[in-house]
Formats: C-alpha cells, sequence, structure tokens
C-alpha cells in the first residue's frame, strides 16, 4: 500500500480554554477526495488551516508525503506549499486584477513565469471551467457568483498542484450553480489526478466530490468513512446532521433571551 498523501496523528489546538481540536486521526490517500463535514465553529476551518501550515497545532503530527511538517523552517514550508492549490470560501479573486491575471497569479508571482506564457495558461484553465477567452479580459466584479468560483477554481488549479484543498466551494451559489462547481471540481481533481481536501456544511456537495466523508463534533472525527456508508453508519450525530434535524443528540447553543 502506498502511503498516505496526507496524515495527521493526534492533532490537537486549543485558543485558551478553548479546545478546538482534541486529537485527530486522518489519512487522505493519493488521488483520494475527503470532504470533512461538522456544523459551524467546530473547527473546520482550523484543521484546514493546521494542514496548510497558517496555524500551528499545540501537539500531533502531520506528514505530506511521509514529511513531517509540524514545526518546519519557513523555506521548507515554501516546499511544501508548492504541492498546495487552495480555492478559498468566497472566491478571494483580486479585484483589481483582470480574470486572466487573477488565474495567472501564482505561476507568475510564486513560478516567475513570464506574463505572455501565464496567460496562455490561464486562458487554457479558464477552458477547463467552462469559461471563453473573452472572460479572461474582465474583472471580477463583471462577473456572476457562480462565475468567479469557476475563476477561483481555474486559479486553484493553474499550477497544478499535488493537493487542493476546497472551503466552503458551494457556499452562495443557487443549487444548480452548486452542482455545476461540484462537477467541475470533480472534473478538475480527477484530470489532475490530485489529492483533494473540503470542508463544507453542504451536504449535496460533500456527496457529490467526496470519496470519503470525515465528521468533525466536539473535537473529534467521530466517523470516518467512504461516501455511500454514510447513510447507513449507525452514528446518532452523523445521522442528525446529515438530514438537518434541530432534534437529536446534537444541541445547538442558542443563548437564551
Ligand atoms: N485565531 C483564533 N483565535 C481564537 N479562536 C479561534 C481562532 N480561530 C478559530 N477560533 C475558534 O475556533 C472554533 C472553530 O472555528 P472554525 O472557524 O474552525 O469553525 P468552522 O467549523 O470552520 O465553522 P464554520 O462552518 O462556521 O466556518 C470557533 O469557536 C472559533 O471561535
Amino acid at each position: 500500500m502506498t502511503a498516505p498523501k496526507i496524515s495527521l496523528r493526534g492533532v490537537t489546538k486549543s485558543f485558551g480554554p478553548k479546545k478546538v481540536l482534541q486529537g485527530i486521526d486522518l489519512d487522505v490517500a493519493v488521488g483520494e477526495s475527503m470532504v470533512v463535514i461538522g456544523g459551524s465553529g467546530t473547527g473546520k476551518s482550523v484543521l484546514l488551516k493546521c494542514i496548510l501550515g497558517l496555524m500551528r497545532p499545540d501537539s500531533g503530527s502531520i506528514r505530506i508525503d511521509g514529511e513531517e511538517t509540524v514545526g518546519i523552517s519557513s523555506r521548507q514550508r515554501e516546499a511544501v506549499m508548492r504541492k498546495f492549490g487552495m480555492l478559498f470560501q468566497g472566491g478571494a479573486l483580486f479585484d483589481s486584477l483582470r480574470v486572466w491575471e487573477n488565474v495567472a497569479f501564482g505561476p507568475i508571482q510564486s513560478d516567475g513565469m513570464a506574463p505572455a506564457k501565464a496567460r496562455e495558461i490561464a486562458i487554457a484553465k479558464l477552458g477547463a471551467v467552462g469559461l471563453g477567452p473573452e472572460i479572461g479580459d474582465l474583472f471580477p466584479s463583471e462577473l456572476s457568483g457562480g462565475m468567479q468560483k469557476r475563476v477561483a477554481l481555474a486559479r486553484a488549479i493553474a499550477r497544478e498542484p499535488e493537493i487542493i484543498f476546497f472551503d466552503e466551494p458551494t457556499t452562495g451559489l443557487d443549487p444548480i450553480m452548486a452542482d455545476v462547481i461540484n462537477e467541475l471540481i470533480v472534473k478538475c481533481v480527477s484530470d489532475l489526478g490530485a489529492t483533494a481536501v473540503s470542508i463544507t456544511h453542504d451536504m449535496a456537495s460533500a456527496r457529490k466530490i467526496g470519496h470519503r466523508i470525515a465528521m468533525l463534533y466536539d473535537g473529534k472525527l467521530i466517523w470516518q468513512g467512504p461516501v455511500e456508508e454514510i447513510d447507513h453508519c449507525g452514528n446518532a450525530h452523523v445521522d442528525q446532521f446529515i438530514h438537518g434535524r434541530a432534534d437529536g443528540p446534537i444541541q445547538m447553543q442558542v443563548r437564551k433571551l
């Protein structure tokens, strides 16, 4: 068996007295798409930031391609970051740059690619997400939310990363556009042969883009397994979450008036 692309063991992270991650063990195989689900404030973003190296866990190990990444130097971190592509929540496009410049940003800034060549790549990547070359000259503010997400996806794949992170990729989209984006994510990830980690609370998206799903609750991954097993996993917390029921073991913290 090949080693996991990403492997977490005993990862913990607290903010003052608040224990957010309380011992996370997670393996993501090469070419696998892992989706982490969980309610608001359960620590999905904190988990993603720890894997990306934007936040340092209090304890535990995070290995990428078998190499420990917790506590590495900023120079070593740069080398690890080259393997990553990221689709941020809300797209996070630069408003002052044209669409093609947004997509070409990584190749130009990080790889020192000549602008003419980077533009060619940007136009090709826009094509891969179903946008014609004429879109490249527009500014993000001239695009609909769904088109902005496509551009953000084109940007995430521009450097052909080995690992892509998707942070709530369908937030703010109508269900049909969300499905289009989900399909594009599946296609782009499989065309690249990339490993994917996504966080979302959109179950339709999780089912579509994930090979495996892991549910974060109370600082721990309380269930993980293949997507096709989630409907009869026998875990009451998962069951409540995927069906969006107010009643069940997960109690929402609602402030009493
Ligand atoms: N830099 C920080 N300093 C202090 N507390 C933080 C910090 N980052 C996150 N937290 C806390 O950690 C907890 C988990 O936050 P996180 O953003 O990871 O949740 P989430 O599962 O991604 O939620 P959502 O789905 O609403 O985005 C929250 O209680 C949050 O307040």
